[in-house]
């Protein structure tokens, strides 16, 4: 478990092949409701390649449990070694070297986090090729909601003037907090980091709310459309 309600799933392909695909992007679970009619759900890849090695990586999804979700069910009844089928990878919710932006801004609530645990090795390879930063606001209700959070948080040491870490928690703030924890919701504290349209480029990923307030609140500092990118966690039932 990564917190009370999200755990994190390791898979492996049945054919022992890698799963290729680019970070940000989502895999389908397939399943079948009581009635028999086939269904899917989309999870976000949160599996950190490892250069190194290449893409031989296990599959690796954070699964947040939602109460009478039918594919919450489905996770649930799951033992070690049980199957799923699944397809993928989809999506573009990607980092584009292309782009000349000189700074991300990375936000989400949740499980939208996965994506950008899954961006740290690109980041890290791209800080050695030009002059760019990260800002990762992370929203989250409390510290035991934090996913990834020690991940992030040794990231943000390791590339102290390149990747700030900012958790955002609505309900409960630690005791002792990093400097750069903040009380209340991602939204609010948008405008500290002066969003600007010569610099930047944002990603936006989880809750549909939090992903349409700050849709908003960057457009109206000046962010374009295309520097705004989003991928809002709606169920596909
Ligand atoms: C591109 C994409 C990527 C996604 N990635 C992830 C991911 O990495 N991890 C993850 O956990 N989910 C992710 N989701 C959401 C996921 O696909 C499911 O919607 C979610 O797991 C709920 O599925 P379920 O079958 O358990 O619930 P459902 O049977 O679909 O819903 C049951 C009830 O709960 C409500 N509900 C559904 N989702 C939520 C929610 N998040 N919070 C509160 N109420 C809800 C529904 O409105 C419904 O009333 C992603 C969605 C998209 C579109």
């Amino acid at each position: 478990m990564l917190a009370p309600t999200i755990a994190h799933l390791s898979f492996v392909r049945d054919d022992g092949q890698p799963l290729a695909f680019i970070p940000g992007q989502f895999l389908q679970v397939h399943f079948h409701y009581a009635d028999g009619t086939a269904t899917k759900r989309s999870y976000s890849l949160a599996t950190l390649h490892d250069h190194a090695r290449g893409p031989g990586d296990a599959v690796e999804i954070a699964v947040s449990y939602v109460a009478g979700g039918a594919a919450t069910a489905l996770f649930e009844g799951l033992e070690p070694g049980g199957r799923i089928d699944a397809s993928g990878p989809y999506g573009r919710f990607c980092l584009a070297p292309a782009d000349a932006n000189r700074r991300y801004l990375l936000i989400a609530t949740g499980t939208g986090v996965t994506p950008y645990r899954a961006m740290l090795p690109q980041l890290e390879a791209l800080f050695a090729q030009r002059d760019v930063s990260v800002v990762l606001l992370f929203g989250a209700r409390s510290p035991d909601e934090l996913l990834y959070g020690d991940e992030f948080r040794a990231f943000a040491d390791r590339h102290p003037d390149r990747f700030r870490f900012v958790p955002c928690f609505s309900r409960i703030v630690p005791d002792a907090p990093h400097p750069d924890v903040r009380h209340g919701y991602v939204q609010q504290f948008l405008a500290e980091f002066a969003p600007d349209p010569e610099t930047d480029i944002a990603y936006l990923c989880g809750n549909p709310n939090m992903v349409d307030a700050c849709f908003e609140a960057l457009k109206e500092a000046g962010l374009a459309v295309p520097q705004i990118r989003r991928e809002k966690y709606v169920s596909s039932k």
